[in-house]
């Protein structure tokens, strides 16, 4: 039987396991801090359900502008009728997480993974050693080894955390009252979706290094975004760079790089993320690293050392959930000589969840105007679409990409309300290279938001000539 030993239990880690289980390996699995990683214990659901929260509060104060109104006093509610609990959010939060983690263990446990709860390191490109956390070590013979140990929070020397006002996206959730005033520096994904996620019942000002929020997604997208954190207050300071973080009792400091200085009740740094590959014998093992500290990896997920393959945030290569995943199924496809796929970033679909969502897949807008790709679009408003103004909805667009002769769709962005649902039809689209025709001649429903999907299908089509 094939020994496999997998370093890290978030996507990349445990979605490996299973397929490699799947596969008939004999699989271990060590993991330092917990099954489902930072993804599903500090990152990705705790942000989610933490969101989940916002939206329901921003629907409840919106609700108004379509007519809902107190019964008992007959008064309309409006934003400042709403509050929220944060200490019982935080709560839900880490239970959901907890939860989460536990599924998915039992999950693996049930396919016959071995799992050790401790540190592992690369003895040689055949063997880990585990350090468990009841204190006890075992090495562990491999005949392939999967690296994928994430990624964690990077931290500015003149910025240093201390868990209660200085924080990092990951000790958000020990808060058991909404900030006064939050000061968000760094507007990525990470930045602008904790922005977006206080904008209700807090004070954000949110510091954007660069001339607009989320400067790697698309351009349009985001002046919709900034536009409506605007419009709900938040205070928005592009081009500013932050030099130092200070405390000083129950206010904190924030001096930009122009010397001016900030003042807020709590900042959380969201300036990005630093892969977990040291100490644990990756150069040892003759593993390549990139100039970042990131592992260097092929399509199928294999290092420069043979055997080890890696996989998730410490690649470095689109650092999502989904992407995490599908490299480790491909690693563990490849190491068990089973049919393999190699990873397609132009089929990856993604998404923000701020207030719009705005999601994406395949080319985007600057690789057409760089020149990089030759492509026709189109862009809808959601204005004109007869459920978003039912829905009261306000912000938002549809824009599709097709190649300019066949009409085949290469790409796509929606901003709405639960765009990450709506980008589905295009994403299939792109992976199954069908023709802005065929999108156009697929019934939707009347009236829906896709409806602006298939009609952006239609003004693509080209006449015959
Ligand atoms: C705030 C935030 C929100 C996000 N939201 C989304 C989202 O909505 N959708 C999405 O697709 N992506 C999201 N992401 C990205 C996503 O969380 C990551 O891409 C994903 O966690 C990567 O999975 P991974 O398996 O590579 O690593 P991780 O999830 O980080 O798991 C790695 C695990 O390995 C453990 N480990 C580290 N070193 C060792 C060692 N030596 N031995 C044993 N174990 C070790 C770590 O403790 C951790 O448990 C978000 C990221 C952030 C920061
Ligand atoms: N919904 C999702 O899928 C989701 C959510 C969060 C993160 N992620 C993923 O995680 C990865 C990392 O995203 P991220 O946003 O954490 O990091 P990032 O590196 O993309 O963004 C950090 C931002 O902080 C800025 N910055 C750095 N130093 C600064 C300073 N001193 N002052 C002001 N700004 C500063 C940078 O210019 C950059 O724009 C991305 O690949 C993203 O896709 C995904």
């Amino acid at each position: 039987m094939t020994r496999i030993v997998v370093l890290g239990g978030g996507p990349g880690g445990y979605e490996a396991a299973l397929v490699a289980a799947q596969l008939g390996a004999e699989i271990t699995v060590v993991d330092s801090d917990g099954i489902g990683g930072s993804a599903v214990l500090t990152d990705c659901v705790p942000s989610k359900t933490l969101i989940a929260t916002a939206e329901a509060a921003w629907n409840a104060a919106e609700s108004r502008r379509l007519g809902v109104k107190v019964r008992s006093s007959g008064e309309e509610l409006g934003p400042s009728a709403f509050g929220v609990d944060l200490s019982r959010v935080n709560n839900r939060v880490k239970a959901l997480a907890q939860a989460q983690s536990v599924d998915i263990h039992n999950r693996l446990v049930t396919a016959g993974v071995r799992v050790l709860s401790g540190r592992g390191r690369l003895l040689s490109p055949d063997a880990v050693l585990a350090e468990c956390h009841d204190g006890s070590e075992e090495e562990l013979p491999a005949d392939a080894i999967l690296v994928a140990t994430g990624a964690r929070p990077r931290v500015l020397p003149d910025a240093m955390p201390d868990g209660e006002r200085i924080l990092t996206w990951t000790q958000v959730y020990g808060l058991s009252e909404m900030p006064e005033h939050l000061i968000v520096v760094g507007s990525g994904v990470t930045g602008a979706e904790f922005a977006s996620a206080y904008n209700f019942g807090t004070n954000v000002t949110l510091v954007s290094s660069r001339d607009r929020v989320l400067p790697g997604e698309d351009a349009d997208a985001a002046s919709v975004l900034e536009n409506a954190f605007r419009r709900r207050g938040m205070n928005i300071r592009s081009q500013s760079r932050a030099k130092r973080v200070t405390r000083e009792g129950d206010v904190v400091h924030v001096e930009l790089s122009d010397g001016e200085v900030l003042t807020g009740s709590h900042v959380l740094m969201a300036v990005g993320s630093v892969p977990n590959t040291e100490y644990i014998g990756l150069e040892e093992a003759g593993v390549r690293l990139n100039s970042g500290g990131f592992v260097e990896v092929d399509r199928v997920s294999r290092t420069s050392v043979r055997g080890i393959y890696a996989a998730g945030d410490c690649t470095g290569v689109l650092m999502l959930a989904s992407v995490a995943a599908h490299q480790g199924r491909i690693a563990m496809q490849h190491a068990l000589g089973d049919a393999v796929r190699p990873l397609n970033l132009n089929a990856v679909a993604a998404n923000v969840f701020t207030e719009p969502e705005i999601a994406t897949v395949g080319v985007s807008q600057d690789d057409v105007d760089r020149g990089e790709v030759a492509a026709r679009a189109v862009m809808l408003p959601l204005s004109t679409n007869a459920r978003a103004k039912m829905q009261g909805v306000r912000d938002g667009f549809v824009k599709l990409f097709c190649l300019p002769g066949t009409g085949i769709i290469i790409g796509g962005v929606v901003v709405a309300p639960r765009a990450s649902e709506l980008i589905f039809p295009v994403a299939l689209a792109v992976d199954a290279q069908l023709s802005a025709d065929q999108i156009a001649h697929a019934f939707t429903v009347y009236p829906s938001m896709t409806g602006s999907i298939a009609e952006a299908g239609r003004l693509l089509h080209l006449p015959p000539s």
